[in-house]
């Protein structure tokens, strides 16, 4: 990705010519089914998310892109008549096993969202909250671990000097940015984005994009997006969705230049969703 020369694609944007290796499978779907009540939202999904790769969901909407994402650190469990079945792996361990240790997880695999939502306490606390539930560490070395998020969010340049500001005082861009920050800080495994750039403008959006990029360094990245430029630009990978089915899932540059299947084509040539 990062030093990667760019070709056009079917969708008029910058898609990666290059093809990276393959890496090691961080998460695996097999035979995986999920249902709200009698709503069969996915239907016998099988994947594999490389490590260190980012790997995009791309597909109309209500395809099931953000159910799948959620399922990766079990958001589920929050609502009730909502079940997976089938088997996801996070490495060794059984994400759909129902005596995970979900905080455990949710360290392991961290998720931001579509609306920026910083907690309503200071920028230092904002990284230093989550730091505290899983580490007892002193001021000092706190004070290193919040730097050191805050430039993993590509953000420590501009808030260095009002660490004690409200986080919910930065602009929109800037928020997006203290909720990754915040999401590294507990050096999660795993990073999952639903729709994270849909509230930012462009120049907000290009520096998302390419924090994604740097981060992918240390970390495995999903991607749920509605843009599919951002799509071709940022991940190694893309799944397309329809209808609950995982239609095609292959190198970001092929699914963007040549795709298999016909629905694919025709989405991302803009023919329906
Ligand atoms: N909390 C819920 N309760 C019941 N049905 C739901 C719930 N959330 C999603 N669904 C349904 O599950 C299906 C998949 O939804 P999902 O939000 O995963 O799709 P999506 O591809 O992420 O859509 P979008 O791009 O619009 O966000 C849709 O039919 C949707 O109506």
């Amino acid at each position: 990705m990062n030093d990667l020369s760019v070709s056009m694609s079917t969708a008029g944007g910058p898609v990666p010519s290059v093809v990276l290796p393959e890496a090691p499978a961080k998460i695996t779907a097999r035979g995986l089914n999920f249902y709200y009540g009698e709503n069969h939202a996915l239907k016998d999904i099988n994947i594999a998310l490389g490590t260190h790769r980012v790997t995009a969901f791309i597909g109309p909407s209500g395809c099931g892109k953000s159910t799948l994402l959620r399922i990766f650190n079990r958001m589920y469990d929050l609502y009730p008549g909502q079940r997976a079945t089938g088997q996801v792996m996070l490495d060794q361990t059984n994400i759909l096993d129902p005596k995970l240790d979900l905080n455990l997880l949710r360290a392991r695999v961290g998720m931001v969202f579509q609306k920026p939502t910083p907690f309503p306490m200071t920028i230092y606390e904002n990284i230093a909250f989550g730091i505290r539930l899983y580490e007892k560490i002193s001021k000092s070395e706190m004070d290193g671990r919040v730097e050191k998020a805050l430039r993993g969010g590509a953000l420590w340049n501009e808030v260095k000097d009002k660490l004690n500001a409200s986080g919910l005082s930065l602009s929109g861009g800037q928020q997006q940015r203290l909720c990754i920050a915040r999401t590294v800080a507990v050096r999660p495994e795993v990073i999952l984005f639903d729709e994270p750039c849909s509230a930012l403008d462009p120049i907000s959006t290009a520096k998302i994009e390419e924090l994604i990029t740097e981060l992918a360094e240390d970390y495995t990245i999903a991607i749920v997006t509605h843009n599919m430029q951002q799509a071709a630009r940022v991940s190694d990978k893309t799944a397309f969705m329809y209808l609950g089915e995982l239609v095609e899932f292959d190198d970001t540059n092929k699914i963007f230049t040549s795709p298999s299947d016909r629905r694919t084509q025709d989405y991302i040539t803009g023919r329906f969703g």
